[in-house]
């Protein structure tokens, strides 16, 4: 049986509607009135043990609504959410234990304590046991390099060395699923390349289920295996990422830059969409033709001075989808 069970899930949010004027704030006072704003329709997807879940879509998509209702903190409207066997608004205390939650935009960590004492507290609220919690501090403070700032008070941490630390302290109980959203946000190249690498070592070691939404499309493509879509509260993509890249890419982009002005292609799979004097980019679909064929037509044309290839972006392909999906609608 699957860990995540998510069957026919929606949520509804209830908005006080406020009119503008003294009047209208007495009169709301004995008469309110009400909009309703369906943030997610109709949901349902499994993830099972052991998955790395990408989780994407663009703002107001419903993303962090799902989190929520899949972590307890809101109830669905209707539907239902299973998570290891337990409703999580019904059971939050135990679904706790089972889960960490890291929220790029929201803290955990106290400001005035060093990361050191922070884990103890941890250790207490979470009741774990000595032998457990050593092997895990170790392990996370060496797998994120967090040794030398252990003293330092969260306050006059970086974001980068805060980020990490947020990490640990989501995981020093063991848990069995890892909801991660926007956990690079902010964050230098650096650093979210460390943190890439550790959610995946994290993954690998001990099997921990991950969720991770992000907006960094280099995230997914470094750290996830599948991708579920969702825009306008409703599931529109569920499936494997390179499946993912390869439906909804625009293809490989190829810019040639020549001794001499560009003066025209006329081959179908080449499709230009940039022209500038000496330099043409052109799209094309490695399924339909080759990067050799491809610098051969355009070889034709003069004589090559440059050339660069850009490989298939996930980003596009989400809007690919997104369009796409909007086209299906209006039709
Ligand atoms: N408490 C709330 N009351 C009313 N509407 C809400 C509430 N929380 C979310 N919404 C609305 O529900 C929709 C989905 O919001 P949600 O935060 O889940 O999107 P998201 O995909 O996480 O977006 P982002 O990428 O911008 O964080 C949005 O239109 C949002 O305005």
């Amino acid at each position: 049986m699957s860990l995540i069970q998510v069957e026919g899930v929606s949520k509804e949010f209830r908005i006080n509607r406020r009119h503008k004027g003294a009047f209208a704030a007495v009169k709301s006072l004995f008469k309110r009135e009400y909009s309703y704003k369906v943030a997610v329709r109709d949901l349902s997807f499994n993830i099972n043990e052991g998955e790395i879940v990408g989780y994407i879509g663009s703002n107001g998509a419903g993303k962090s609504t799902t989190i929520k209702m899949l972590s307890g903190v809101l109830v669905p409207t209707s539907g239902s959410v299973i998570v290891d066997g337990l409703v999580p608004y019904k059971n939050r205390k135990l679904n706790a234990r089972k889960i960490g939650v890291v929220f790029g935009q929201r803290t955990q960590l106290y400001w005035n304590l060093p990361m050191e004492e922070t884990f103890d507290l941890y250790k207490k609220i979470y009741n774990i046991d000595t032998v457990q919690f050593k092997k895990n501090v170790e392990f996370f403070v060496e797998l994120l390099e967090m040794q030398p700032f252990l003293r330092t008070p969260v306050r006059q941490l970086s974001l980068g060395q805060r980020m990490r630390a947020e990490l640990v302290v989501s995981l020093l109980h063991d848990p069995k699923i890892l909801y991660l959203d926007e956990p690079t946000i902010g964050l230098d190249i650096l650093v979210k390349q460390k943190i890439r690498k550790f959610i995946r070592q994290l993954n690998e070691e001990k099997s921990t289920t991950v969720i991770l939404t992000t907006h960094d499309m280099d995230d997914i493509d470094q750290i996830c295996d599948r991708v579920i879509t969702i825009e306008k509260g409703e599931k529109i993509y569920d499936g494997p990422l390179e499946q993912f890249k390869a439906q909804y890419s625009v293809g490989h982009k190829l810019s040639v830059s020549f001794k001499t002005r560009y003066s025209g292609v006329n081959d179908p799979r080449l499709r230009v969409i940039e022209i500038q004097d000496h330099k043409v980019t052109v799209l094309f679909r490695k399924e339909e033709i080759g990067i050799p064929e491809c610098l051969a037509i355009l070889s034709q044309i003069g004589e090559i001075e440059d050339i660069k290839i850009t490989e298939p972006n996930i980003e596009e392909a989400v809007e690919n989808l997104i369009v796409n999906e909007a086209g299906k609608v209006l039709v």
